[in-house]
């Protein structure tokens, strides 16, 4: 599917979107600075971590998300909009949990799938059955639950004979879709989505946007999505986030936000 299709496809979900949000904050950033050191090379690396920058091999630094405050609902849907390098990435992840911020402090409450980095967390060596396992107690999720979880994941994933193979003989397509049915099976509460995200071929792509929607849909449901392209945003989202540099330069009603992004960058 090309991305254009599949972004018709994701606008789709627009006549049905969600109207209503509630006033609970699940998502807080409260003055969120993260910043990255930049080395020459590995032992410059190594001895950062010891807090010794070593003339020569520490370059700088960069503030991928720079003094970052701002709230979100439950049921509400933001897009984050920003160049190359403006900082999304960077703010899903620690909504994730992926990566955690130097100064400042963020708050989450609720169940997050991230549909960003699929395979992260999966250990080659076990079966794709055993990884769910894995995943599941990471989660913390009951033995029975994960029990519950397994066929329906499964079946999505539609891995046949290879989910009792070790995961290090899957292609990356199927550890991508192990990776997808797990994200989407687990009902999430707040839903973190890479618009960038592509998942195996064409028939299996029409399947994941189908249950991104339905998951959309859900007026409980929290949704962040990163994307470079404004159509695609007001499709999807009721507000938006424009950052630049890791600050927040703009946040407001969707239109509002792709108008501005349109006009700046
Ligand atoms: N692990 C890292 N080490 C060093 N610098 C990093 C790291 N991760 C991100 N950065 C830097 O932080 C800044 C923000 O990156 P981020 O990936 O969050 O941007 P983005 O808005 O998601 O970009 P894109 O649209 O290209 O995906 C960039 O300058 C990037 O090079």
């Amino acid at each position: 599917m090309s991305s254009n299709d599949q972004q018709k496809t994701l606008g789709d979900a627009k006549a049905k979107h969600k109207t209503s949000v509630s006033d609970e904050v699940v998502i807080r950033f409260d003055h969120v600075t993260k910043t990255y050191n930049l080395y020459k090379n590995d032992r410059g690396r190594f001895l950062g971590i010891f807090n010794y920058k070593k003339k020569g091999t520490f370059l700088g630094s960069v503030n991928a998300s720079d003094d970052l405050s701002f709230e979100v609902k439950k049921g509400e849907a933001v897009a984050f909009l920003g160049c190359n390098g403006a900082g999304k990435s960077t703010a899903l992840k620690m909504v994730t949990g992926v990566t955690h911020p130097t100064t400042g402090n963020v708050e989450v409450k609720g169940r997050v799938s991230a549909l960003l980095e699929l395979t992260a967390g999966f250990d080659m060596q076990l079966t794709g059955r055993e990884n769910i396992s894995l995943r599941g107690q990471i989660l913390g999720l009951k033995r029975n639950e994960i029990k519950e979880l397994e066929p329906k994941i499964i079946e999505f994933a539609e891995l046949g004979l290879y989910i009792d193979q070790p995961m290090r003989t899957y292609s990356s397509g199927m550890k991508a879709r192990l990776g997808f049915a797990f994200a989407v099976a687990i009902d999430p509460e707040i839903l973190v989505v890479d618009e960038a995200l592509s998942v195996g071929d064409r028939a299996f792509q029409r399947k994941c946007i189908a249950r991104i929607r339905e998951i959309m849909m859900d007026e409980n449901v929290t949704v962040l999505f990163v994307t470079h392209t404004s159509s695609t945003a007001k499709e999807f989202c009721s507000r938006g986030i424009v950052l630049d540099h890791g600050k927040k330069v703009f946040d407001d009603t969707i239109e509002a936000a792709t108008a501005y992004y349109e006009k700046n960058y």
